[in-house]
């Protein structure tokens, strides 16, 4: 159907006023956003870094931790152009050290979201979305943040890398579509 259309809640918010906005490393999160999009309509952005994190993964684990511990908010590359025209924003991130990953506290910062809905998504290794959709209320003061979405991704530290194709694609597209239906939009 249309994007935003009467198939589902969404239809207060028109895809043009749609936003997603998703970090991802090993691409799942970047999958479920690619669901998000297909059922909304919205704008997909990806988050990049201008020093981007190294290829392995303990030593992204180390570097996430001091910066974690140091509140250090790592500079976008990414630039988002006229962000006052949306009024919805889907916020995706995986699980990074069971909190919100710094690129996108950086993201939260250094935009002006007041008076706009954000409807946060996740993946994690299984160990679930930790105090990140907490951060994201935290961060987000003047927003309406609306229950998040949380499934399994991949478990990098054992070596799964991506998951979502196949069968497990197809759970999650049933997922998201209902956590979209059930928003309780104004
Ligand atoms: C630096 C780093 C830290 C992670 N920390 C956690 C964690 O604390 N809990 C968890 O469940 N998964 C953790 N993971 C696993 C990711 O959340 C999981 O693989 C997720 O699906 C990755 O999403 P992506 O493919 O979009 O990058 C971590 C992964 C990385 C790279």
């Amino acid at each position: 159907g249309q994007p935003g259309s009467s198939e589902n809640k969404m239809t207060a918010v028109q895809a043009e006023k749609i936003l997603i906005v998703y970090l991802s490393r090993t691409k799942n999160t970047k999958a479920v956003a690619e669901i998000i999009q297909k059922q909304t309509g919205g704008r997909l952005v990806a988050l990049e870094l201008q020093n981007p994190y190294p290829q392995d993964y303990q030593t992204t684990v180390d570097q996430v931790a001091r910066e974690n511990a140091s509140g250090f908010l790592p500079p976008l590359a990414t630039v988002i152009d006229s962000i006052e025209k949306y009024e919805m924003i889907f916020l995706g991130f995986p699980t990074w050290g069971m909190q919100l990953p710094p690129p996108v506290k950086s993201f939260l910062k250094q935009y002006n979201l007041k008076g706009k809905t954000i409807a946060p998504f996740n993946t994690n290794a299984g160990y679930g979305i930790g105090s990140t959709f907490e951060e994201v209320k935290n961060l987000a003061s003047g927003t309406r943040v609306l229950d998040g979405f949380s499934t399994r991704g991949g478990v990098e530290r054992d070596g799964v890398l991506f998951v979502m194709e196949g069968d497990r694609l197809i759970q999650v597209q049933d997922q998201v579509t209902s956590w979209i239906q059930n928003f309780k939009m104004p």
